[in-house]
């Protein structure tokens, strides 16, 4: 038997599933790691959690399967985007990786749109947002400089892992598009942004495609997680293109919604010249020559994950939501905005935070915990909006992420959406999409098309309930107006925070 192996290196964890040639998901391990916030709007990993987490969890995967290292031929990854990780002349990380729901760099994204104005958006076909990578680069070196001076190369999650892995450095395309750096038309670093902005071009990373073959394993790392050393290593791409490709969202007129850490609605973008204005996040995709644009909501699952911390840290989620579905619509009149870690899509607001509205002193946990899931969902239906009214049309959405695990959400969207919502097999969509990746670059297919024909089998779907439809249009109304309603008292509260 052959088998590849799709990483997923995502906020909340690591995930590596098996998959075999017909596209059966064999087993699954993860491993979780640590999120660091020292300050109001700092988040931080260390990429050394990411690499050990990563090595535990394909050398689970590989004594539970019994799967034989000779017979896993190729893996590849997907990973959370935009997080920076700083390396010196040794290949050391200088300092823990800032990551892409870290707000601190308002300042330099002002900065960023000043120097460049308008080709910014004509190059990088981006506005400079806080979790962009260049804004990163730039605080480091304004507020850092001794680790500045040090600093050599940057790399993104997934390609720090796959360096410690391999030994080789590079940075595919869909992930370099989150940095703010690539001409993403061009497909190219943009020397202009980098130069304009100081960033010496020596430190940014040869750029690869998602398939390509990124060398064989380094002999001690091949040992500890069980696998041969010449299994072939592939590039992989950032968590929503791997996400779109293990959706099969690689074509027109469909749609996504990943509910993981952060929430994200994202289309299949086939125009080369569609402009968006910065108003939605337009990348490149990790099948050749492909785009998509996306709306990201910053705490989608994160939100869910705070209730249950702060409030039932006792509870599994499967504990905390049973009987969620029995709940009416409007949670007895309770709103909620997840803006937790601040806003991207529609409101790019680093210093708006969540609120409840509507709190009654008869509301009970499971109440305010479906509340959290209604106001995530409100928040994803915004990004939706917007594509729609950029006359995309969409059919039905695909719904992966840990929040598709539980079938209440999936109605939940339905009702919201007023669209089909559709389940696959299993919910990790990023990891299927890496395992798509490598199965391509090992020759299993002549294209990525084929392989996600082959691989993405849906198992489930979830239609509008017309009553429940009509309560939530008149709900999302009144959330959509919380957040003018509470963004000059939010800023008010910031220097307490
Ligand atoms: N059984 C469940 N029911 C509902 N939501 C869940 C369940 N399990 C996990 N989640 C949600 O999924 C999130 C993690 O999703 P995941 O896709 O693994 O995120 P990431 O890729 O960012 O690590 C959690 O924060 C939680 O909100
Ligand atoms: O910042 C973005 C996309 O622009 C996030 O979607 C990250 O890519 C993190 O993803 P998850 O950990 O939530 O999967």
């Amino acid at each position: 038997m052959s088998y590849v192996i799709g990483i997923d290196l995502g906020t909340s964890a690591v995930k590596a599933i098996m998959v075999s040639r017909s596209g059966m998901v064999i087993d699954e391990a993860s491993r979780v790691y640590p999120l660091y916030q020292e300050q109001p709007g700092y988040r931080e990993q260390q990429p050394e959690d990411w690499f050990q987490g990563t090595m535990d969890a394909v050398s689970e995967l590989i004594q539970k399967t019994g799967v034989q290292p000779e017979e896993v031929e190729g893996l590849s990854y997907s990973g959370q985007m935009h997080g920076l990780v700083l390396l010196d002349d040794r290949g050391e990380v200088l300092r823990p990786a800032i990551l892409w729901n870290d707000t601190r760099t308002s300042d330099e994204c002002r900065d960023i749109e000043e120097r460049l104005g308008e080709r910014l958006l004509d190059v990088a076909r981006n506005r400079a947002l806080e979790g962009f990578t260049l804004p990163k680069l730039l605080w480091v070196k304004q507020h850092e400089p001794d680790i500045w001076q040090q600093a050599k190369v940057f790399l993104l999650p997934k390609d720090y892992v796959r360096y410690r892995m391999t030994g080789q450095l590079g940075l595919d395309l869909s992930d370099a598009a989150g940095t703010l750096l690539l001409n993403i038309v061009e497909q190219r670093w943009s020397e202009e942004i980098a130069e304009a902005n100081g960033i010496p071009t020596a430190m940014l990373p040869p750029l690869v495609e998602s398939a390509a073959d990124t060398g064989t394993l380094l002999p001690h790392v091949a040992e500890r997680m069980g696998l041969h050393e010449r299994v072939r290593v592939f590039a992989g791409g950032a968590d929503n293109a791997c996400g779109a490709i293990g959706a099969g969202i690689i074509k027109p007129c469909t749609a996504m919604c990943s509910i993981g850490t952060s929430g994200v609605v994202l289309a299949y973008e086939e125009r080369v010249d569609a402009d968006y204005r910065g108003r939605l996040h337009y990348f490149n995709h990790s099948i050749p020559d492909g785009y998509y644009v996306m709306g990201v909501t910053l705490a989608a699952g994160y939100s869910m994950q705070w209730f249950r911390d702060a409030f039932a840290s006792e509870m599994s989620f499967e504990e905390l939501l049973a009987g969620i579905e029995r709940v009416p619509p409007g949670a007895g009149g309770l709103l909620f905005t997840p803006y937790l870690a601040g806003e991207r899509t529609p409101h790019a607001d680093a210093n708006i935070r969540a609120s409840f509205i509507g709190l009654d002193s008869k509301h009970t946990r499971t109440q305010v915990a479906r509340a959290v899931m209604e106001g995530v969902t409100f928040s994803l239906c915004e990004s939706l909006d917007m594509l729609r009214d950029s006359g995309k049309v969409i059919q039905e959405v695909i719904a992966i992420g840990g929040g598709a695990k539980n079938e209440a959400w999936l109605q939940m969207q339905a009702d919201i959406f007023g669209l089909d919502v559709v389940r696959l097999e299993r919910e990790q969509g990023p990891a299927m999409g890496a395992a798509i990746i490598a199965a391509y670059g090992c020759g299993w297919f002549e294209s990525m098309e084929e392989a996600v024909a082959s691989f993405v089998k849906q198992a489930g779907r979830w239609h509008p309930d017309p009553e429940r439809q009509l309560i939530y249009r008149g709900l999302y109304g009144i959330y959509k107006q919380i957040y003018q309603a509470t963004k000059a008292l939010n800023e008010c509260l910031a220097p307490y925070r």
